[in-house]
């Protein structure tokens, strides 16, 4: 039976950060996702998941200034030295919080700086932290991202994660696929998934178009999980989507889920 994460930074956008903890597990949720939450200390983190009974499934690498637009630092060829730094702080948060995976978003690439320079600095910051976050117990992984949400996002498709990762030839560095990012780029999302299985340390989901609730749109969920059942895959499986109505209003594809769960 898939067991699901709530993404936090993309459900319950109508109430503080903080409170989403107990909305998502009152919403019979057992783990919680985010991009990151390195604002808060991590004693406040970790209370919230002992209080609501939540697992930590997963948090992105700090991704350099997100108001501004950043989206990742680990191809900025000028960002090697915070890049390293932001390791150190992953590993922190991911100790504090017995998280054992953390994203690592690879940036928008910077203009002016050839793709072929932008790789080998990826490869580079990946090869670094990929040994240090093994050391901890803590699987590293890249996900792609379709360029309509994310406009010059250097990671694309799973070909460009399995070039990185030949590149970066650790075998600490796992793929996180993303249901709708995938269906976007490239589609063949099931065989895809079973191709790259064991490389795939984490995956997610939302329907498209919208980036809405599955059930609203072109992927066919009901059989993607069975999939996901049928490879074994016992990862977390990340709710990462934009709700339509109220976020709970919008449970309706996680019922069966929920009452199993319980
Ligand atoms: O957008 C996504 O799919 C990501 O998973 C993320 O963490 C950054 O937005
Ligand atoms: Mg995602």
């Amino acid at each position: 039976m898939p067991r699901f994460s709530a993404n936090i930074s993309m459900l319950y956008p109508e109430l503080p950060f903080l409170d989403r903890f107990a909305a998502a597990a009152s919403d019979g949720f057992k783990a919680v996702e985010y991009v990151g939450a390195y604002d808060q200390p991590t004693a406040v983190l970790v209370d919230l998941l002992q209080e609501h009974g939540l697992t930590q499934a997963l948090f992105n690498l700090p991704a350099g200034n997100w108001a501004a637009g950043e989206r990742g630092i680990a191809c900025h060829p000028d960002r090697v030295a915070e890049f390293r730094e932001s390791v150190d702080k992953a590993i922190e948060y991911a100790k504090a919080n017995g998280c054992t995976q953390v994203n690592c978003l690879a940036g928008i690439a910077p203009a002016g700086v050839a793709r072929a320079e932008l790789e080998s600095v990826l490869a580079e910051n990946l090869r670094y932290a990929a040994p240090r976050l093994a050391a901890e117990g803590i699987m590293l992984l890249l996900e792609p991202i379709n360029t309509r949400d994310m406009p010059g996002f250097l990671i694309n498709s799973t070909d460009d994660y399995e070039r990185i990762a030949a590149a970066v030839g650790h075998e600490n560095l796992y793929l996180q696929y993303d249901f709708y990012h995938m269906q976007i780029v490239q589609g063949d999302l099931i065989p895809t998934f079973q191709r790259l299985q064991s490389r795939i340390g984490h995956v997610q989901i939302a329907d498209h178009p919208g980036r809405h609730e599955p059930g609203t749109g072109e992927i066919n969920y009901a059989n993607i999980f069975k999939v996901l059942d049928e490879a074994g895959y016992s990862g977390w499986v990340g709710a990462e989507y934009r709700p339509k109505a109220g976020t709970s209003a919008g449970l309706g594809w996680f019922e069966t889920w929920r009452s199993a769960a319980r």
